[in-house]
């Protein structure tokens, strides 16, 4: 290793720290990378750019030694156990102020719970979140890094540099106090779980108006090239046309139904119910995925109740419905987490600017869309709005998709077709701008079997009925 410093160090070489590592050095940076695995370290070398400076090692002290001070440690392991080893074998080697960064997806208390750990020891620490895959972590990723702001400001020109542009703006920004770095990218996650399984219903019903793959490939590609421009759309797009190696069939058709996952959908929906704020579609989406799982039931089921109907709607037409529909639902998505992000920063004191979170979501990404920009400027209007349906451009474009959604989800529901997910979206929505709900009726019945007292609408108190 001669005695060459490092600028910055990663640990954890797989998919994501190999990527960012590389994109890091391509931006001038010399960089340094742990990894237990031979083959990582040597991956990452053989796959550098000429002319950069990038440096494998399977030893940790070497790692920790050849970095210049304050150290710049970032770790992209899998959440939860791996990341607190890697911080108990990483601070005995450590100088005061050295920065250790989580950039992997873990869970926000967990982050909180390091945050006083790394700190009390005399390091810095920030979880930050990554997104946009391995493409995204090589060539530009949105970055939302939070917490400790001298370890932002630290490694701040780093992450502009090997982020995403848009316009020239880089998608990177300090998203708030404590654990909001990753608080963000759980939110990020629990929009993209929405709009996947939006996407995928949407496939279903295409499929029953009769589109082959290669007329689904046709019809993503006219969506991504108009309003419904999103990096999901697109890569959906690719997807219908990709061939089999083994086979030469239609790759997609050949997948199995059951969907994993690794858990921040999931932890959303968990966060959300806690706060409490709704978020539907994101629930459905992660529910849709548990279903996707039981499949011996599901095949079993299937037997019991067999037939689906067809949809009475010609195709042509059905087209514009599912797009409107998906248009509509997707909007409802991140309403539904921005919403969330703003509850939940006010509620954890993360002070998370959502301007400049829908800023950096705009590009590098796995929900980058056209619609990003549209609530950047609504957000740029008024960024303290509690839910994104209260602005008037966001209302001309529900307007203008809600009699297609409408229609869509009737015919879907007398077909017998599940569209769980856009079903959710229009029922949130509805519950929305119903200004008097049936909830009168539960708050009588749980005055009647225990007495929880409710408000009344004609006179101020809170009072009690014996019912009986
Ligand atoms: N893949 C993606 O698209 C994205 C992933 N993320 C998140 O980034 C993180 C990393 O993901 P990804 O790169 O995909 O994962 P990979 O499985 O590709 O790589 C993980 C790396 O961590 C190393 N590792 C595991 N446990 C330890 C440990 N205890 N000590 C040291 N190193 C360890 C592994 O080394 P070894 O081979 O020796 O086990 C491996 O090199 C995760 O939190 C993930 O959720 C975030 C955004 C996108
Ligand atoms: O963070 C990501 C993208 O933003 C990861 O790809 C994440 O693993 C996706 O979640 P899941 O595996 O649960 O579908």
């Amino acid at each position: 290793m001669a005695n060459r410093l490092f600028d910055f160090g990663m640990i954890g070489l797989g998919v994501m720290g190999r990527n960012l590592l590389l994109n890091m050095a391509d931006h001038g940076f010399p960089v340094l990378g742990f990894d237990r695995d031979a083959a990582k370290t040597q991956a990452l070398e053989t796959s550098a750019t000429a002319g950069t400076t990038v440096k494998g090692t399977g030893s940790l002290e070497e790692l920790v030694q050849g970095l210049a001070r304050p150290r710049r440690i970032m770790m992209l392991v899998p959440a939860g156990k791996p990341v607190d080893d890697v911080i108990d074998s990483l601070m005995p080697l450590l100088d005061e102020g050295d920065v250790i960064i989580d950039g992997g997806n873990s869970h926000y208390t967990d982050t909180l719970r390091r945050v006083k750990y790394v700190k009390s020891k005399g390091f810095h620490f920030m979880g930050m979140g990554v997104s946009g895959g391995e493409k995204g972590a090589r060539f530009g990723p949105s970055i939302m890094p939070g917490g400790d702001v001298q370890a932002y400001n630290n490694v701040k020109p780093m992450l502009e540099a090997v982020s995403a542009k848009v316009n020239g703006s880089p998608c990177v920004d300090y998203m708030g106090h404590d654990a909001a770095g990753h608080y963000v990218k759980m939110v990020h996650n629990g929009i993209e779980y929405g709009i996947m399984q939006l996407i995928s219903e949407s496939y279903s019903l295409l499929q029953h108006a009769g589109l082959t793959n290669a007329q689904l490939h046709d019809v993503f590609a006219k969506w991504d090239d108009g309003d419904m421009h999103s990096f999901l759309i697109e890569i959906t797009r690719d997807i219908f046309l990709k061939k089999d190696d083994k086979t030469g069939k239609d790759l997609v058709d050949l997948i199995s139904d059951k969907a994993g996952s690794k858990g921040t959908g999931k932890w959303t929906s968990q966060d959300a119910l806690d706060l409490p704020v709704p978020i539907t579609v994101i629930d459905t989406a992660v529910a849709l995925r548990n279903i996707s799982s039981f499949k011996e039931d599901r095949v079993e089921i299937a037997k019991i109740y067999p037939g689906v109907e067809k949809i009475n709607v010609a195709q042509e037409a059905m087209v514009e419905q599912v797009h409107d529909a998906l248009y509509f639902a997707t909007l409802i998505s991140y309403i539904q987490g921005l919403a969330m992000l703003q509850s939940a920063s006010a509620a954890l004191n993360m002070e998370i600017p959502l301007q400049n979170v829908v800023r950096i979501w705009r590009g590098g990404c796995i929900i980058r869309s056209g619609l990003l920009e549209t609530f950047y400027q609504v957000y740029v209007k008024n960024p303290n709005l509690s839910n994104l349906l209260l602005d008037e451009t966001i209302a001309g474009l529900i307007k203008s998709k809600l009699a297609n959604t409408r229609t869509i989800v009737a015919e879907a529901a007398k077909a017998g077709i599940p569209v769980a997910a856009i079903a959710s979206a229009l029922s949130y929505f509805d519950a929305y701008r119903t200004e008097r709900l049936p909830t009168n009726l539960v708050q009588a019945q749980r005055d009647y079997f225990g007495a929880h007292t409710y408000q009344r609408i004609d006179m101020e108190g809170t009072f009690h009925t014996e019912w009986q």
